[in-house]
């Protein structure tokens, strides 16, 4: 039996980063950065109050906190400077050549955000002033404001958060909603990310119906094609969903050709009448031991003209030492990488996430360093735990909430609930109905028989 540790690899070894393309920031969220980005302005870009209040001098304000009356000679406000201001003398200049200071004895209204007019250096909060409060929408009324010194400035200084050049994050890193809020604070217009994959879900079997098809004797519904889909999407792909294709080997050829041709294809949804070649080919059933094995059977007339005429190259069956998923497949179809998962829903769902998902995150370039940058090590850490975990998830070690056994010599994947910080096999492992209730998947080690409350075990975190 193969360990799963070493069919990660070999499933990594099929597939390759995504060519780069450019987005515009606010189509990039979900992709991977395909270089270091780093900051084109500082941030904030200029001095500015952190508080609404009044713009001083601090030379002006007696250092032991006695109170001191100041001129009310201007009014700022964020945004484009209209200021407006009748403050005529004594300006010190160093500050936005654009905007009016203050000179000795002035204080200036200020807003939360407005720069900072010349000369100021400290802001004080308009509630620990004589004025008390300020209404919105009302123009500045007061000549003259009675206030003391505060402990803090109340300004943010220009390039305190970032600074022009500053890394902002690496290559390999996903676009995060913070991430396109950092960037464009610091000036970045488009983002260069590594193109989102296409994945072509197929699954197999005669006895399946479509969700929402009428059941005949022996027929189920299709659970795992829509379920992989979904995880798929999850992952960060773009689905094509295909089949269910039947046990008929003709039928499954010509679903993988829909997958990797773009032609008159017979694809439903958007790609319908036919779209570009997908990345990736998830297969789920047909792969065990049967008669009917379809997805065996295809594998077993690898194409003898080359990938171009079609047919299955680089064919790796395989008997994974993981507990439920054991029969595993990895072919490429015409050149495009195809992991054929099992059948059983569970098996499906638990290959999916430690084969299908890796392979998702490699082709949209996670934790994959841009040219010329170092990367962080993340691979590293990884080859720390006993298997190369999906990058895009969470594991955590948490202790086992009660005993429970492990088949020995395989990776036990076992869906768990995680209450109070420990985990909590749910239900029958092999129901799809217990894997929902599921907060992530307990990964068991082949060497562990025994799983005793209270023992760490590794938690692959689904949510
Ligand atoms: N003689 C042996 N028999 C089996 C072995 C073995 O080693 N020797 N392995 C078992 C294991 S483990 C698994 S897992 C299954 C995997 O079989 P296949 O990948 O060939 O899957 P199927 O036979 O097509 O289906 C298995 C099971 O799952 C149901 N199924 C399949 N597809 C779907 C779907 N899309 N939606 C819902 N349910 C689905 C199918 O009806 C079967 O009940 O083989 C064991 N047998
Ligand atoms: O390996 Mo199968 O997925 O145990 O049920």
């Amino acid at each position: 039996m193969r360990s799963v540790t070493e069919h990660v690899e070999r499933v990594l070894a099929l597939v390759s980063p995504l060519p780069v393309v450019t987005l515009g920031l606010a189509d990039a969220d979900g992709s991977v950065l395909a270089e270091d980005m780093h900051a084109a302005v500082s941030v904030p870009p200029f001095d500015s109050a952190a508080m609404d209040g009044y713009a001083v001098r601090l030379a002006d304000l007696p250092p032991g906190g006695g109170s001191v009356t100041l001129d009310v000679t201007g009014d700022v406000a964020a945004g484009p400077s209209d200021v407006a201001s009748d403050v005529t003398s004594d300006v010190t200049s160093d500050g936005p050549g654009y905007m009016a200071g203050i000179g000795p004895g002035q204080a200036v209204r200020i807003m939360t955000g407005a720069p900072l007019p010349p000369g100021a250096d400290a802001v004080i909060p308009v509630e620990h002033t004589s004025t008390g409060g300020f209404v919105a929408g009302a123009p500045r009324a007061e000549v003259s404001v009675t206030l003391a010194r505060r402990q803090r400035p109340h300004v943010r200084r220009a390039g305190e958060d970032v600074r022009a050049g500053q890394l902002l994050a690496h290559a390999g890193t996903e676009v995060t909603a913070a991430l396109v809020g950092a960037l464009a604070a610091s000036g970045t217009v488009r983002v260069p990310v590594r193109r989102r994959p296409l994945v072509a879900v197929i699954s197999t079997g005669s006895e399946l119906v479509p969700v929402g098809g009428a059941l005949g004797p022996g027929q189920i519904t299709d659970s795992n094609g829509p379920m992989l889909a979904a995880a798929a999407r999850a992952a960060g792909a773009d689905v094509v969903r295909l089949g269910p294709a039947s046990d008929d080997p003709a039928a499954l050829r010509a679903a993988l050709d829909d997958a990797v041709l773009d032609g008159p294809a017979a694809r439903g949804g958007p790609a319908a009448g036919g779209g570009p070649p997908v990345d990736l080919i998830v297969t789920a059933g047909g792969v065990s031991a049967g008669a009917a094995d379809v997805v065996r059977e295809v594998l077993a007339a690898p194409s003898s003209a080359g990938e171009d005429d079609g047919g299955a190259t680089d064919v790796d069956v395989a008997t994974v030492a993981m507990s439920p998923g054991k029969p595993q497949a990895l072919a490429r179809w015409r050149g495009v990488p195809w992991l054929a998962l099992p059948g059983n829903p569970v098996g499906a769902y638990a290959s999916f996430e430690l084969f299908a998902r890796p392979a998702i995150d490699r082709l949209r370039g996670l934790g994959v360093a841009g040219e010329g940058s170092p990367g962080r090590g993340g691979n590293a850490e990884l080859a720390m735990l006993p298997q190369r975990y999906p990058l895009g998830r969470v594991c955590r070690s948490l202790p086992a909430a009660v005993a429970w056994s492990s088949p020995a010599g395989k990776l036990q994947v076992l869906p768990v609930r995680v209450s109070d910080g420990a985990a909590e096999p749910c239900g029958s492992h092999h129901a799809l109905s217990a894997l929902a209730t599921a907060d992530g998947l307990a990964l068991v080690p082949p060497d562990v028989e025994k799983v005793r409350a209270g023992d760490l075990v590794q938690v692959l975190m689904l949510r």
